[in-house]
C-alpha cells in the first residue's frame, strides 16, 4: 500500500494560444513525501507548478488538495488551503532587508485593514509583534538571523532560496512547492538546504519540487514523476526512472545534438 494522496492531479490542461504546455496530467503527491517533478526543458512543469499555486487557472481537469477541489481557485485562496510556491525574491523587494521581506509577506494580518487601524489601533501593534517573533523563529530555522538587517538584493544565490522558503514558512504552509532549490547554491549552503528539506518533511510538511539537479533530486525526492510534452512519462524511484528507455529517449531528444 502506498503512502495516501494529499495533492491529486486529474487531466489538467493548459494551453497558450496554440500551444498545449500541460496536456492531459495526472498525477498524486503522496502525504509527508518529498516529491520530484523533472523533465526535459518546455516538458510543462513549471506552468503546472502555477495552476496547482492558482497562479494560472486551467482551462480542463481537476486539481484536489486534501481531498477538495482547489483547481480554479486565486492565489491566495490555494495559499488559505494550505499550499504555498516559492517565489524569487521580487527586484522591489532586493532593496528591503531580510527581516522586512518575511514581515512583508502577506498574511491575513489584522493590521491590513484601515478599519483595524482606526477602531483597534492596540491590535495592530500587537499584530506586527506577533509577525515580528515568527519572523525571528523563521529566521533562526534557515539560519539567517545574523543577515536579518542585511538587504535582500546583497545576499548570494543560496541565502536568497533559503529566504525565498523562509516566505514560504511566514505563512505555515501544508504543502510547500519549490521552484529549483538548488539553481545557483553553493554546496555548503545546499547542505543547508538539503537539512531544512528533511527536517521540515519530518515535522510533516510535503515537498514538490522542480529540480534540474539530479544529484539533488537523488538525495531528497522519493517518488520522482517525469513530464514530457505535458504529461507524465514515468514516475517511480530516481534508480528505476532513470534507466527506464522510454525517459531517456524523452531527455535525449530534448537535448540539443551538439
Ligand atoms: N506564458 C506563456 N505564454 C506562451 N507560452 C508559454 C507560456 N508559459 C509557458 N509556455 C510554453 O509552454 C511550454 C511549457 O513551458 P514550461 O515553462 O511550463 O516548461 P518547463 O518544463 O517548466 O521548462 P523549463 O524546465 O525550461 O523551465 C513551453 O513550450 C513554453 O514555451
Amino acid at each position: 500500500m502506498g503512502r495516501p494522496a494529499i495533492l491529486d492531479v486529474q487531466g489538467l490542461e493548459k494551453s497558450f494560444g496554440g500551444i498545449k504546455a500541460v496536456d492531459g496530467l495526472t498525477f498524486s503527491v503522496p502525504q509527508g513525501s518529498i516529491t520530484g517533478l523533472v523533465g526535459p526543458n518546455g516538458a510543462g512543469k513549471t506552468t503546472a507548478f502555477n495552476l496547482i499555486a492558482g497562479v494560472l487557472k486551467p482551462d480542463g481537469g481537476q486539481i484536489r488538495f486534501l481531498g477538495r477541489r482547489i483547481d480554479g481557485l486565486a492565489a491566495h485562496q490555494v495559499a488559505a488551503q494550505g499550499i504555498l510556491r516559492t517565489f524569487q525574491i521580487p527586484r522591489g523587494l532586493g532593496q528591503m532587508t531580510v527581516l522586512e521581506n518575511l514581515m512583508v509577506v502577506p498574511l491575513a494580518q489584522p493590521g491590513e485593514s484601515l478599519w483595524n487601524v482606526w477602531t483597534r489601533p492596540g491590535r495592530v501593534v500587537d499584530a506586527e509583534r506577533s509577525i515580528r517573533r515568527r519572523a525571528m523563529e523563521v529566521l533562526e530555522f534557515v539560519h539567517l538571523t545574523e543577515l536579518k538587517d542585511e538587504l535582500a538584493a546583497h545576499l548570494s544565490g543560496g541565502q536568497k532560496k533559503l529566504l525565498e522558503l523562509a516566505r514560504t514558512l511566514m505563512g505555515d504552509p501544508v504543502m510547500i512547492l519549490l521552484d529549483e532549490p538548488g539553481a545557483g547554491v553553493n554546496p555548503s549552503l545546499m547542505r543547508d538546504l538539503v537539512r531544512l528539506i528533511g527536517e521540515l518533511r519530518d515535522q510533516g510538511k510535503t515537498f514538490l519540487l522542480i529540480e534540474h539537479d539530479m544529484d539533488l533530486v537523488a538525495e531528497l525526492c522519493d517518488p520522482v514523476l517525469v513530464m514530457h510534452q505535458g504529461r507524465l512519462l514515468a514516475q517511480g524511484t530516481l534508480e528505476t526512472i532513470r534507466t527506464n528507455p522510454i525517459v531517456v529517449e524523452a531527455y535525449l531528444g530534448g537535448v540539443p545534438t551538439a
